[in-house]
């Protein structure tokens, strides 16, 4: 089969802002993958998203429509997907500046990204659940390693309390080989705008402590919980 006629599962395309990390405010259009092997406690993306089948030429076409050069790879977990690789290089064709949003656990070789973008998940995404993954399954020391030492990245933890997790912030990464701290972000755990504003000094106050890069949620700033752009 050409590759192009290959089928893959995608919950949605949208077009926005880039609403975190060192791109925040890019005009980006963002592909939506659904599906992913953690089971974060306030996962928004896990319980709501939808699995329609498309072939990659179609989902090329449909992101090829907003004449965006930054295209935006997310979840769910993306690097799940078998498919992720081809979906990448027929993107690539058109000249996409490609980021991959990741949990960090999969460890997918040799994709043609130009950002990764890794969010390793706290403890705090699993309290409460029936399930413990545990560090182990959550945090993969080697996979990170991996793809600091291959691609422009970034780091994108998310905090919710505070002192507790920059320590554990501070944990994870004393667990890689090498990084740079400028490229460790954190973002507040919210789910509103009045959310992002209650908790935004305090998490800007333990930033500057830690020397780490605050990171907003711009789409919640600008949209709440509403439709994007
Ligand atoms: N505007 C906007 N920026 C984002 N950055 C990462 C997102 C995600 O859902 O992974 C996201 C998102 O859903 N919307
Ligand atoms: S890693 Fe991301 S997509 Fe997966 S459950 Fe956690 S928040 Fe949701």
């Amino acid at each position: 089969m050409n590759d192009d006629e290959e089928i893959i599962y995608i919950s949605n395309v949208f077009r926005s802002i880039q609403g975190e990390g060192i791109y925040e405010g890019v005009p980006s259009v963002f592909v939506r993958l659904p599906g992913c092997n953690l089971n974060c406690t306030w996962c928004d993306e896990q319980q709501n998203m939808q699995r329609k089948k498309y072939s990659l030429k179609r989902v090329s076409e449909i992101v090829n429509s907003f004449a965006t050069r930054h295209v935006v790879i997310t979840g769910g977990e993306p690097l799940l997907s078998r498919k992720i690789k081809n979906l990448i290089e027929i993107f690539k064709k058109s000249n996409h500046f490609i980021t991959i949003e990741t949990n960090a656990t999969i460890l997918r070789e040799n994709i043609n990204c130009n950002f990764v973008s890794m969010s390793p998940k706290l403890a705090h995404s699993e309290m409460g659940n029936d399930t413990v993954l545990g560090e182990k399954q959550r945090i993969k020391p080697t996979i990170i390693d991996y793809y600091i030492g291959r691609y422009p990245y970034q780091l994108k933890f998310v905090a919710r309390n505070m002192e507790q997790d920059f320590n554990e912030i501070e944990h994870v990464l004393s667990l890689l080989k090498t990084y740079n701290r400028e490229r460790v972000l954190v973002m507040p755990l919210s789910n509103s705008r009045m959310d992002l504003f209650k908790v935004q000094q305090e998490m800007i106050g333990l930033c500057i402590r830690h020397q780490f890069r605050y990171a907003n949620r711009l789409q919640l700033q600008v949209w709440d919980n509403g439709i994007e752009a």
